[in-house]
């Protein structure tokens, strides 16, 4: 196992879960959302105003690409990731993934003041946020192993329970169900 992913929708977590799940593990953290405006040289938000969503989409698939392939981390992915079918593949083969599921009135709680989310900036982002839930919640659970519930837990219990779901299965590989596996089929790996 590369990576330990974690996908869901904008504001479920994903960077701050991710950075302090990497620190209980002693692993590097790495956001992909990061990699890609480190390498920009600007932020998603400007990008995606200058070029459009399609090209972001063309470069988080390359930045995904090569991260599942690179040294062991907590990997945090943007709330899109899942809509590339290569980027499902390549994040349910290499890695061990976490979907972060929250509802989308609590997403709105989080985010309702935030102005670097470039899809959430419309008249009515609470509207914006359930029709992302509707067309992605599948694409998470698909490509997922493990759905955990964000809506209410501290970060800091979010954390303790991947850790716990991480030691009942350290390898990987199914071991029978333990109440929160993602009913999508048998493991790949
Ligand atoms: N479990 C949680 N409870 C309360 N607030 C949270 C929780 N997880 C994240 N947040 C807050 O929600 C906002 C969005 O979190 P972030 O990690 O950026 O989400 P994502 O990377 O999934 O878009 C941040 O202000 C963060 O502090
Ligand atoms: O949901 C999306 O399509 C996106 C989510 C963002 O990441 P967060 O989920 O961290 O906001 C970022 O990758 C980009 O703005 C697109
Ligand atoms: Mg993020």
């Amino acid at each position: 196992m590369s990576a330990i992913v974690l996908i869901g929708l904008p504001g479920a977590g994903k960077t701050t879960v991710g950075r302090q799940l990497a620190r209980r593990l002693q692993l590097p953290f790495v956001d992909s959302d990061q990699v890609i405006e480190d390498r920009l040289g600007c932020t998603i938000r400007a990008f995606f105003e200058r070029e459009g969503e399609p090209a972001f989409r063309d470069l988080e698939e390359a930045v995904i690409d090569e991260l599942t392939r690179g040294p062991a981390c907590v990997l945090s992915t943007g709330g899109g990731a899942v809509l590339r079918p290569a980027n499902r593949r390549h994040l349910r083969e290499r890695g061990r993934v976490f979907y972060l599921r929250a509802a989308p009135e609590d997403l709105f709680r989080r985010l309702r003041h935030d102005r670097t989310r470039p899809l959430l900036q419309v008249a009515d982002p609470l509207r914006r946020l359930r029709e992302l839930y509707a067309a992605r919640d599948p694409l998470y659970r698909e490509t997922a192993h493990h759905v955990v519930e964000t809506g209410r837990p501290s970060v800091t219990l979010l954390v303790h329970r991947m850790l716990a779901q991480l030691e009942l299965d350290p390898s990987g590989v199914a071991q029978g169900s333990s109440g929160d596996e993602a009913p999508s089929g048998p493991r790949e790996k």
